[in-house]
């Protein structure tokens, strides 16, 4: 009765006291012809239960006052629970009569009446209003048959009962037991509807209901609708409940572990480790994607156990994010006249490539947004191409990076690992630039004619993007996840040969020819730079050691047979390193090397002149190759064995010197006649061109000439001149066509002791380009056609 407000007459409880009369009972209760009506407000009074009814209307309570004990009213709900002063119109017509069982006066002059409810009654008529409304009643018949019907009515009505009490939280346990004990199918409905928390509307159309089995359909299907309401909002508080405990259950475990670890000594680490990293990330100007992406996996890590291998991941990730210099970048120095002077004091020579590079630096420094070409350095090793992009950047004031490309063939070397792999890291271009420390550095990409692919990816591709300025300012490595940009980087790319690298890439780029050096070229650079920096570089001073030029000499014609310096680097080295051991022994002489004195340190030469030793017998020609060391002269050799007049190639050699050998033996088979060839040559031998260093793949038009002229001196059994090389490819019809690399191989032949080098006549205009020193003590002869050829090439 909590709660209760002093309203008139409101309904407190509903208590069952037992079965209310039953149906005879009921029907014969002697009920007074006319009896006082009390007006319910927002109740309906059943017979068979007890009722609690707080009284404040006057009117009201002035009846209750003229009771006698055990007087009979007559309970009647009001249609709208509005109205203060109900008249007959206002209140139904059917109500229960009840009979007082206890006035209670309170303190504030209300009273509270304790009434069992009896029997149904209709009014007749209302015989008086003042100051209580009375009527003329009779009591309603209840009409009830124990059918099979009724009996399962009645068994379902008391199931369905049983679970709406127990899911509805405001009943009191009592009504649970009270439903066990009501027998009486009429009183059962009475008392559920009683019960239920129905409207006032939906009351009165029960206590109307005197046909019991229609009550209890009634009372069965309120029933049932209270049941899915109450199910279904107990399973809603069930959700809710859940989805709260499970928040809870997480912040327990939490709780938990902060305590596992505060008693492992690890909490205060692990904040403080967490703090720094916010710290860092939100110190780092990276982009703001970027740093949302590093506070939403700090807040995961936060989230983690220490010991837990995702911890060490994020961990990690987010040390690469912080690391990574991305808004770190080194001004630019675009001082032409100091670049100039930079080129200068590293490098001997290489004119067109320094001003190449000088005017690319000039475009830069008018046009700083410009997209600028990607420069590729072409030449033989060891001519210069690492140490001119150093020099570039040391010019431009720019850090400098170089990685080789030589052998990869994993796209994920360029691009990076997603974290999922185990032990994933960033590409190469990242891991560069975060050791480098700047965003705009000199990045050189050596060996660009290497990259290899396999069923990995293809690293080519993905330098595509790394190269092209149109992608590369939201270069996303697969690692980091997130765009970085790369536009700001100067890439230089270095490869021996043009040919192997992917056509799109070499597309992005412009290439620089950085061809081999002459001996003097090589004198010069030995002289200025390699043997001051050697000499340093082993510790000694400039009055401790003279390397003469005559040395150098020998240095790079008997020691070292390279385009470019490497070798001959080297070379220097080892002399500096003999000479500095013997001064640390203690000796104060100074060491004079001359080229006497080289083979003591060096030991025998290294390349002997085998020239003379390998043309000296017929079927053995000298031609002109062009490598990635450089030029290089090459022997063709052809044997004759019995045979039907087939000719046979070894020697690793391609497609194209293969076509070029079956070119030359046309020719001569054609030319039989005129050669004075016995045409037996051709039906009982076999014939076999080899070209040695067989483990060195071949391949080019340019041998044809040399082919030809070896299977010519072998037929005819005339040996060659020694000193005569040549180079040049043949057509069919015996003409000599212009070839390439001309400075390579003439600097090649040079070196291998020739004299006279046979070149095609279109390509008499190159020669004429070459500097002077490099055609010095070289007859050149030029030919249109193989006859003019065989004029020149034979001994007598
Ligand atoms: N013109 C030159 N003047 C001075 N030094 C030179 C010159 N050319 C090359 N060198 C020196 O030769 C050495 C080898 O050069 P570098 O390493 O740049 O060769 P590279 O062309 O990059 O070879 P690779 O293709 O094998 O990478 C370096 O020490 C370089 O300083």
């Amino acid at each position: 009765m909590k709660n209760m407000k002093l309203v008139d007459i409101v309904n407190l409880d509903n208590y069952i006291v037992g079965d209310s009369p039953d149906e005879d009972e009921e029907g014969t209760f002697e009920l007074p012809d006319t009896i006082p009506l009390l007006p319910l407000r927002g109740t309906v009074a059943f017979p068979g239960t007890v009722m609690p009814l707080a009284i404040g209307r006057q009117s009201s309570i002035k009846l209750v006052e003229d009771c006698p004990p055990q007087a009979v009213l007559g309970l009647v709900a009001q249609k709208s629970a509005d109205i203060e002063s109900p008249t007959g119109q206002d209140i139904y017509r059917i109500g229960t009569a009840a009979s007082v069982l206890k006035v209670i006066k309170m303190p504030q002059g209300t009273i509270n009446l304790i009434a069992h409810g009896v029997c149904r009654f209709k009014i007749l008529e209302i015989v008086g209003k003042e100051p209580y409304l009375r009527a003329r009643v009779e009591a309603l018949p209840i009409r009830s048959r124990m059918t099979k019907k009724m009996r399962a009515l009645v068994l379902n009505a008391r199931h369905a009962a049983e679970r709406v009490f127990a899911l509805s939280p405001n009943l009191p346990e009592e009504a649970s037991v009270l439903l066990e004990n009501v027998q009486d199918p009429s009183s059962l409905a009475d008392f559920i509807a009683a019960t239920l928390n129905l409207s006032v509307s939906e009351k009165q159309q029960i206590l109307e209901q005197t046909n019991v089995t229609k009550r209890l359909e009634n009372i069965n299907r309120k029933l049932a609708d209270q049941l899915e309401v109450l199910e279904l909002s107990n399973k809603i508080h069930g959700q809710v409940r859940e989805s709260i405990d499970k928040s809870q259950r997480e912040y327990f475990l939490q709780e938990e572990l902060k305590a596992i670890q505060a008693e492992l000594g690890q909490t205060d680490r692990h904040t403080e480790e967490l703090d720094q990293l916010e710290e860092r990330i939100l110190a780092t100007k990276m982009s703001k994607k970027a740093q949302a992406e590093a506070l939403r996996e700090l807040d995961r890590m936060s989230r983690l156990p220490v010991a837990s291998p995702e911890y060490g991941v994020i961990r990690s990730y987010l040390d690469w994010m912080c690391e990574l210099p991305w808004s770190i970048s080194t001004e630019d120095k675009l001082d032409i006249q100091r670049a100039e002077r930079v080129l200068n004091k590293d490098h001997y020579g290489l004119e067109k490539v320094k001003k190449r590079i000088i005017e690319f630096l000039a475009v830069r420094k008018l046009n700083p947004k410009g997209k600028s070409p990607i420069l590729c350095f072409v030449g033989p090793p060891g001519v210069g191409k690492t140490s001119l992009g150093k020099s570039i950047a040391r010019a431009m004031g720019r850090n400098f990076i170089r990685i080789s490309l030589g052998g990869i063939r994993d796209e994920a070397d360029i691009r990076g690992h997603r974290r999922t792999y185990i032990g994933a890291l960033p590409g190469r271009i990242l891991q560069e630039l975060r050791k480098t420390g700047s965003r705009n550095p000199v990045f050189m990409l050596d060996e660009l004619d290497k990259i290899g692919q396999d069923f990995h990816g293809d690293p080519a591709s993905a330098l595509l993007e790394v190269l092209d300025p149109q992608q590369n300012d939201t270069f996303t490595d697969h690692y980091l996840d997130q765009p970085f940009d790369l536009s700001d980087i100067m890439f230089i790319g270095t490869a021996n040969y043009t040919e192997p690298i992917p056509e799109p890439l070499l597309d992005r780029m412009e290439t620089i020819e950085l061809p081999g050096y002459t001996q003097g070229e090589k004198l010069k650079i030995a002289t200025k730079y390699l043997v001051p920096r050697q000499i340093k570089e082993n510790g000694l001073k400039k009055n401790q050691i003279n390397i003469k030029p005559e040395a150098i000499d020998a240095m790079i014609d008997k020691y070292t047979r390279e385009a470019g310096v490497r070798n001959l680097e080297r070379t220097i080295a080892a002399v500096c390193r003999s000479v500095a051991t013997r001064i640390a022994k203690g000796t104060s002489r100074k060491a004079t090397i001359g080229a006497s004195n080289l083979a003591k340190i060096l030991g025998p030469r290294e390349y002997e002149p085998e020239l003379a030793m390998r043309t000296s017998t017929p079927g053995v020609a000298t031609g002109l190759a062009y490598t990635p060391e450089g030029g290089e002269i090459l022997f063709v050799e052809s044997a004759q064995t019995p045979g039907k007049g087939e000719l046979n190639l070894t020697g690793q050699i391609g497609e194209v010197m293969k076509e070029s050998a079956q070119a030359a033996w046309s020719i001569i088979k054609a030319d039989a006649d005129k050669l004075g060839l016995d045409e037996k040559l051709f039906s009982d031998f076999d014939y076999h061109v080899h070209v040695p260093a067989g483990a060195v793949p071949k391949d080019g038009p340019s041998a044809g000439c040399a082919i030809y002229t070896s299977l010519l001196s072998l037929l005819q059994g005339r040996p060659i001149k020694p000193d005569v090389a040549m180079t040049g490819e043949i057509t069919l019809k015996g003409l000599v066509l212009p070839v390439g690399g001309l400075k390579e191989k003439i600097i090649g032949a040079k070196r291998a002791g020739i004299k006279t080098v046979i070149l095609p006549s279109r390509n008499r205009k190159d020669i004429k380009d070459l500097p002077k020193e490099a055609t010095q003590g070289i007859d050149f002869v030029f030919v249109n056609k193989v006859t003019s050829l065989v004029k020149m090439v034979f001994k007598n």
